[in-house]
């Protein structure tokens, strides 16, 4: 079996009496793409927040590329190699960007950053990237607020992946767009992976769209795992009654009201 490039084990996190994250664990392989899902609360974030760094666990282990990171950097050069190696898209396409910023300067400064490429190997990397997440030159030198919520999010994507990381945490990162172009991200992310390998940390709260991205999933529920496997039995066999509760809030073919669905449940066990 490969080595997983994330390894999460008895992470924890509180917030003063507050507890966000109970015990989780949950391993990643590379090029694979596992979805962490729950309702609004049960600590979805606060995991993707552990693991890209933004928060310090309470306990608990954190292994991305073979390196622990459950304790923060040591130096600056320790600070920008976790960088490198796992980046996060967030759901906000509005708030993630400068809105002075073109997409293309955006995307070199990482470049400048994370990679020794010259001037004129960063522009064509530039211009290879924006294909990648299907942006035209003409998008690429705009100002942000020119741009649509489904493009802003392909420069969000584009500029996470110019360090080149095995891991990208996607949190909610469609979660703000319309349905069409909701479909239209998940196409680039899923031509992304393909072309990359580079492996996903999905964070959603919506089952429909992790069914198209997934291939494992756990389920979260006030801080802790319920439930986990791969993606199509835990959505059309779910062994936990919460994943069926969650199931069955998705509006869709067959959607009942969720209080209804388990009530059935409950009464053909
Ligand atoms: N900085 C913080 N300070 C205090 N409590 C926090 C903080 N961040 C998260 N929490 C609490 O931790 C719990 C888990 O929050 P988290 O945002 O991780 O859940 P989530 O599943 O991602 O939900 P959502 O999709 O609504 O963001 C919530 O009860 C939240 O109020």
């Amino acid at each position: 079996m490969t080595e997983a490039i994330l390894e999460v084990e008895g992470l924890r996190k509180t917030f003063g009496d507050a507890v966000a994250v109970a015990d989780v664990s949950f391993s990643l392989r590379p090029g694979h793409a596992l979805a962490v899902v729950g309702e609004s609360g049960s600590g979805k974030t606060t995991v993707a927040r552990m693991v890209v760094g933004l928060e310090r666990p309470t306990a608990g282990r954190i292994t991305a590329c073979g390196r622990d990171r459950s304790q923060p950097p040591r130096s600056a050069r320790e600070r920008r190699r976790r960088g490198g190696e796992v980046q996060i898209v967030f759901q906000d396409p509005y708030s993630s960007l400068d809105p002075r910023q073109s997409p293309a300067a955006a995307v070199d400064e990482v470049l400048r950053l994370h990679t020794s490429l010259d001037p004129a190997s960063r522009r064509r990397r530039v211009t290879e990237l924006a294909g990648l997440v299907g942006l035209d030159e003409r998008q690429m030198s705009a100002r942000p607020a020119g741009l649509s919520g489904g493009q802003r999010q392909r420069v969000a994507i584009a500029r996470a992946l110019a360090s080149e990381p095995r891991i990208l945490i996607l949190d909610e990162s469609v979660a703000a767009l319309d349905v069409s172009i909701q479909a239209q991200v998940l196409n680039v992310l899923t031509d992304v992976r393909e072309r990359t390998g580079v492996a996903y940390l999905f964070i959603s709260h919506d089952l429909a769209v992790v069914r198209q991205v997934a291939d494992e999933i756990v389920v979260m529920r006030d801080g802790s795992i319920v439930e986990r496997g791969p993606a199509a039995r835990v959505l059309d066999e779910p062994h936990h009654q919460y994943t069926r509760l969650l199931r069955a809030s998705v509006p869709g073919p067959g959607w009942r009201p969720a209080r209804r669905a388990i009530r059935k449940e409950q009464e053909a066990r």
